[in-house]
């Protein structure tokens, strides 16, 4: 006999728990105060959970999708980045702080120089077609710069995409603008004993293009200079001495010695000054101080022809030659030539008279470049008129000046010419119409 499983259609009943439970909820479900605290608590929870999903899409959208730059103003760069900011953004924004710095020349004369920066809190720029905000915050912090205490600061730059190279080229921007601004200036040094030293102060930088030269030789001058410094290495793997010299040469008054400083503080180099007249210079140390001159700096060996003449000419035994100097010339080729170092080495000579210079301290790899420098040409009439005047370089008074300088059919030195206008600073007309006073002093 087959055993039929007993089926029951009683549901299994409630427990004795289980209809407490549902008792309770029962009660609880009808309960109006229970129900409202219970849609609050709801709420409560889902907005809690949306801030905290909010919180958290915001984490990721700022790691993924922003990026940031934080400096604080310990950091060099700091008040690079906020002129830089400044140039951008000070004039949109009405919240400014003033930076006001104090200037005390060496007479004693004081000048104040105020400039304005963005002021604590949030500013926005565009830069590179990107809004950047900026946060400017000061802490309570305080830090020591320069012996004085100064409040602790950060700026925190945020902007929308990936390419976190996008500060790092705004740094670098910033830097260059800062350098471009500094008034370096030229530094110039002399030669005391065995050493270099620094003479005065940097002096004001002279534009290259304020030393008029004729045709291109300006423009070649800056190229072939560039071409030198910018090709170290190839020096270095062919082994040739990393030196070059210039031999310029030309009346007096032409600009010799100004385009020098000018080309020289066009590449952000130092000049060296050294007269090879000068009766404490021996053989030894010129040789020391040629090959030790500063770092991106350049030697001026200034009228050459002063110290030393052409074996061959006649004035070489000229009493006004004699006794000037204990340099030998011997020692001043051995001292060109140099020690075959890796540093660069940059000589400039200068004279009025080439022709007396003996052919072997021109040879090349001792002077590797020479240029006349002459007197002043139509063009250079011209261009000298424009510049000193303001005037358009087609200026119709220009040209009368050109024309009337020629008439005289004498040449004029470009320093003649400067001294002319010196005299008629303010007055283009009065130096066309006094012409004829350049001419006396000639
Ligand atoms: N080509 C020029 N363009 C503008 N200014 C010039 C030029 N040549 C000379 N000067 C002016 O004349 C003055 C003397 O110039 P600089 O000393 O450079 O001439 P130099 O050729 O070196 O003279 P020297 O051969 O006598 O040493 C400077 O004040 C300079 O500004």
């Amino acid at each position: 006999m087959s055993e039929n499983p007993v089926v029951s259609d009683k549901k299994p009943g409630p427990s004795k728990d289980s209809s407490f439970f549902s008792d309770l909820y029962d009660n609880l479900n009808q309960n109006p105060y229970f129900n409202a605290g219970a849609g609050l608590a709801g709420i409560g929870i889902a907005m809690s959970f949306l801030r905290r999903t909010a919180q958290i899409s915001n984490t990721y959208f700022r790691r993924r999708f922003m990026i940031n730059l934080q400096i604080n103003n310990e950091d060099a760069a700091y008040p690079w980045l906020l002129d830089f900011i400044n140039n951008r953004s000070a004039t949109q924004t009405r919240n400014l702080s003033a930076n006001t710095v104090v200037h005390q020349a060496e007479s004693g004369k004081t000048e104040l120089s105020i400039s304005f920066l963005p002021g604590h809190g949030t500013h926005f720029f565009v830069h590179d077609y990107r809004w950047i905000k900026v946060e400017r915050q000061r802490e309570k912090q305080v830090i020591q710069r320069d012996g004085i205490r100064t409040p602790f600061e950060t700026v925190t730059l945020t902007t929308l995409g990936s390419d976190v190279k996008f500060f790092k080229r705004m740094l670098e921007q910033s830097a260059k603008e800062a350098i471009d601004n500094a008034e370096t200036g030229l530094v110039i040094y002399q030669a005391v004993g065995p050493q270099w030293i620094r003479f005065g102060v940097p002096r004001k930088k002279r534009d290259i293009e304020s030393v008029i030269l004729d045709g291109r030789i300006c423009e070649e001058l800056v190229e072939d200079f560039q071409e030198f410094i910018s090709s170290a290495t190839w020096y270095a793997d062919r082994g040739v001495p990393y030196r070059r010299g210039y031999l310029f040469y030309g009346p007096p008054g032409t600009g010799k010695s100004s385009f020098i400083s000018a080309l020289a503080s066009h590449f952000g180099y130092s000049v060296c000054l050294l007269s090879l007249s000068e009766r404490t210079l021996d053989d030894d140390r010129l040789n020391h101080l040629l090959n030790t001159a500063p770092p991106n700096s350049v030697v001026i060996l200034e009228d050459i022809d002063a110290a030393f003449v052409s074996r061959e000419d006649p004035m070489s035994n000229h009493p006004a030659y004699q006794g000037l100097s204990r340099v030998t010339f011997s020692g001043l080729l051995n001292a060109l030539d140099g020690v075959a170092c890796a540093e660069e080495r940059l000589t400039f000579m200068t004279t009025n008279y080439v022709e007396r210079l003996d052919p072997a301290l021109i040879r090349p790899g001792r002077v590797d470049r020479k240029q006349y420098f002459g007197n002043a040409t139509d063009g250079m009439l011209s261009k000298m008129f424009s510049r000193f005047y303001r005037q358009p370089s087609d200026s119709v008074l220009a040209d009368e000046f050109v024309k009337r300088v020629s008439e005289h059919k004498t040449e004029l030195s470009p320093a003649m010419i400067q001294g002319h206008f010196l005299m008629y600073k303010q007055d283009p007309r009065a130096a066309l119409d006094n012409i004829k006073n350049m001419f006396k002093t000639v």
